[in-house]
C-alpha cells in the first residue's frame, strides 16, 4: 500500500538544491522557459526555480512542435546558455527519454549536469516520442525504465542533482492504475520524485496523490488534459513541484503575433510603443550595466605601482 501522506520534510544524507527548495516552499513553481532571454527575465522576477522545457525549445529552437525532434545534445546546449544566463535559478531540464538505453541516458544526465541545472525530467515514452498531451504516445516496458532511472542515478553519484521520473502510461491501455505503478516502481529504481503526466481530472490527481511514493511533480499545460491549479491547491492535493511547460512559450507567441500583425498593417512601431520593453529596460534585463561596469574595470591595463 503506497504511503498517501505528503511529505516535505527530507531525512538521509542526499539533500540536493531542489529538496532545499521543496522543505523552504513547500511547492516550487517552475515556469517552463526556453533561451537565455526567457531565463534572464525568469530570474529578474525572483524565481527561484524553472523547468526547461523540452516542448518550448523545440519550438524556439527548432521552430517544430514536440514530436521527438529536438535531440539530446541540442537541449543540453540549450540548458547551458539558459543556467549562464540566470545563475541564481535552479532549473530542471526536460531530457524526454534520454537519448537511448541506460548508456546514453548515462551520458545525458553526465552532460546535463554540466549545464549546471540543478535536475532532470526522465520519461518513458517510446522515441521518438510525444508531448504527453498529443494523441498517439506508446510507452516502453516498466523494467526497462525502471533500469534507465537506476543508470541515471549511478551517473548522478554525489553530485547536487535532482532526479524525476515521468511516466506517459495514463494515455495507454494500462491507464491510471499501471502510471501509479510505474511512479512507484520508478521511485525504488532511484527517482527522487515522480511525475505521472497528464491526468484527466481532479479525482485523478488526488488518485495519484494518495497511491504514489515520495515528491510529486504536476504539469500545468493551458490546453491540455489536466486542469489547471494554483501551487496552494496543487499542494493541498499532495503535490510538491509545478511545472508551467507552455506559458511563457505561448506568452511569447502571443504578444509577438500581436505586436507585428500591427507592424505588417502599419509599417511602423510607432502607437504600439507601450506594448514593447524600453531601451533602457531591456538593456538592464540583460546585464548591460554591470557588464560595463566590468568593462571600464579593464579599460587600461595599469601596472601596480610598489
Ligand atoms: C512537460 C513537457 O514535457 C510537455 C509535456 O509533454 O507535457 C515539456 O516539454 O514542457
Ligand atoms: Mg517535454
Amino acid at each position: 500500500m503506497a504511503d498517501s501522506t505528503v511529505r516535505v520534510a527530507v531525512t538521509g544524507p542526499r539533500k540536493t538544491r531542489m529538496h532545499r527548495l521543496i522543505e523552504e516552499e513547500g511547492i516550487v513553481l517552475m515556469p517552463g522557459i526556453y533561451d537565455a532571454l526567457s531565463a534572464a527575465v525568469l530570474q529578474s522576477l525572483g524565481f527561484r526555480a524553472g523547468f526547461v522545457s523540452g516542448y518550448a525549445v523545440s519550438a524556439s529552437r527548432l521552430g517544430m512542435p514536440d514530436i521527438g525532434l529536438l535531440t539530446p545534445p541540442e537541449m543540453a546546449d540549450a540548458a547551458r546558455a539558459i543556467c549562464a544566463a540566470a545563475p541564481n535559478v535552479a532549473f530542471i531540464v526536460d531530457a524526454d527519454t534520454g537519448g537511448g538505453n541506460a548508456l546514453n541516458v548515462q551520458r545525458t544526465v553526465r552532460d546535463i549536469i554540466g549545464t549546471g541545472a540543478a535536475g532532470l525530467f526522465l520519461e518513458d515514452q517510446v522515441w521518438p516520442k510525444k508531448c504527453g498531451h498529443m494523441q498517439g504516445k506508446q510507452v516502453i516496458p516498466a523494467h526497462e525504465h525502471a533500469a534507465k532511472i537506476a543508470a541515471a542515478r549511478e551517473a548522478i553519484g554525489d553530485s547536487d542533482f535532482f532526479l524525476i521520473a515521468r511516466t506517459d502510461a495514463r494515455a495507454t491501455a494500462g491507464g491510471l492504475s499501471d502510471a501509479i505503478a510505474r511512479a512507484n516502481l520508478y521511485m525504488e529504481a532511484g527517482a527522487d520524485a515522480c511525475f505521472v503526466e497528464a491526468p484527466r481530472s481532479d479525482d485523478e490527481m488526488r488518485e495519484v496523490c494518495k497511491r504514489t511514493n515520495g515528491f510529486r511533480a504536476a504539469n500545468m499545460l493551458e490546453g491540455g488534459y489536466t486542469p489547471l491549479h494554483t501551487p496552494q491547491e496543487l499542494k493541498e492535493l499532495g503535490f510538491h513541484l509545478i511545472v508551467h511547460s507552455t506559458t511563457a512559450v505561448y506568452a511569447s507567441a502571443r504578444a509577438l503575433i500581436d505586436v507585428l500583425k500591427v507592424m505588417k498593417e502599419e509599417g511602423t512601431s510607432r502607437d504600439q510603443l507601450h506594448k514593447l520593453t524600453t531601451f533602457e529596460e531591456f538593456n538592464s534585463l540583460i546585464g548591460l550595466k554591470k557588464l560595463n561596469e566590468i568593462g571600464a574595470r579593464f579599460d587600461k591595463f595599469q601596472v601596480p605601482s610598489n
